[in-house]
């Protein structure tokens, strides 16, 4: 959901705000917030449920009350709550008296996320998510055939949610394409001195992928959750079960392509590889879908036809993937 900076409580709690809005009743186990023309009651248990706080909002102009639709998992009932209205339609709740790791929480009120999800819903949509201190949230990887558009959502979810994701940038011992740059898209690098590095323990997992070797260094997996952000791994089948055997607890994402005559016309229209690179990795392609589907590995498998379509999956499977306890972004 909502993008969650990391966000230290004691300079909040310390009464200095972000000269918004802040309405703050330690007393009152509900708080009212005002954004424009609505006024957001949190805190309340209206939904009657001891898993997660209440919301009703007032709209000023018709003056009535109505209970939206609460996505997300929020605050459990506290005795007070520090709200504080944040840019992109978010409002920050602080749960007073809660553990660190319990207390701050972000409601998306307005929020691109939102805006979508009322569209598709034809409802009012309010979205919980749980802030991030500093802790890395459980990385994603994402695997598929060679050019059925795994980067592409990638870096659609990069742009939407720019301060949730980072990407970890593999090593590679192919050469790097025109566009690509050093660093940014990966870290190209020599043959003798990748396989010494792996030998080293520097990789967390490693494959030969279509004649040329892969891998993701530990240094670039750690550089991407000190930031606080949540990792997203492009990886192939070979590494994602690697990571699956590893102690890095993630979320697996397998996208399959409509059909192979679909992917060889996406990697043929990409123009970045020669014709017969293309054969192989439409050779490969074949059996690594198989195992995509069949392996057990993946927790959700994305077909990307519509990559508009595909995107919203992605983003919308998230709310199934956070009911059943596995993710929250
Ligand atoms: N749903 C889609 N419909 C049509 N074209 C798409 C779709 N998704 C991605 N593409 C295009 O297909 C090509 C391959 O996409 P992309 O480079 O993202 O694949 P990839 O899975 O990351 O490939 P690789 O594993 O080789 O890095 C790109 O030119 C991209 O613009
Ligand atoms: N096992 C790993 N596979 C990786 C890694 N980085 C990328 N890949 C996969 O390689 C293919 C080809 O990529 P391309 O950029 O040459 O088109 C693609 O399917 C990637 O998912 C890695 O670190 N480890």
């Amino acid at each position: 959901m909502g993008e969650a900076p990391a966000i230290s409580v004691d300079h909040l709690e310390n009464g200095h705000s972000n000269g918004v809005y802040v309405k703050s009743e330690p007393k009152n186990i509900e708080i009212s917030v005002e954004i424009g023309d609505r006024t957001f009651m949190i805190g309340g248990n209206h939904e009657r449920n001891n898993f997660s706080i209440g919301v009703q909002i007032h709209d000023k102009n018709s003056n009535n009350w109505f209970s939206p639709i609460v996505l997300g998992t929020g605050p459990k009932p506290s005795q007070g709550y520090s709200a504080f209205v944040l840019e992109q339609g978010r409002i920050l709740v602080i749960k007073k008296g809660s553990p660190r790791n319990e207390s701050i929480w972000f409601l998306e009120v307005d929020s691109p996320y939102v805006r979508e999800q009322k569209k598709l819903l034809r409802k009012e949509v309010v979205a919980w998510s749980k802030g991030v201190r500093g802790n890395a949230e459980k990385p994603i990887v994402i695997s598929g055939p060679s050019g059925v558009g795994k980067g592409t959502l990638i870096s659609m979810l990069m742009k939407e949610f720019p301060s949730m994701f980072g990407f970890s940038v593999s090593h590679t011992t192919r050469s790097p394409r025109s566009m690509e740059r050093d660093g940014v898209h990966y870290h190209f690098a020599d043959k003798k001195v990748m396989e010494k590095e792996i030998k080293d323990g520097k990789f967390l997992e490693f494959a030969s992928v279509h004649g040329n070797l892969y891998g993701t260094s530990i240094e670039s997996v750690e550089a991407v959750t000190d930031s606080g952000k949540r990792c997203i791994l492009d990886i192939d089948v070979q590494g994602a079960r690697s990571v699956r055997a590893s102690s890095l607890d993630a979320i697996f994402i397998f996208v399959c392509p409509p059909s192979m005559k679909e992917l060889e016309d996406r990697l043929r229209a990409r123009g970045t590889e020669t014709e017969e690179q293309i054969q192989k990795r439409l050779r490969n392609a074949e059996a690594e879908i198989k195992e995509g589907i069949s392996s057990g590995i993946f927790g959700l498998i994305l077909y990307n036809d519509n990559l508009e379509e595909c995107y919203k999956k992605l983003k919308v499977n998230r709310l199934l993937l956070i009911a059943q306890n596995v993710v929250m972004f």
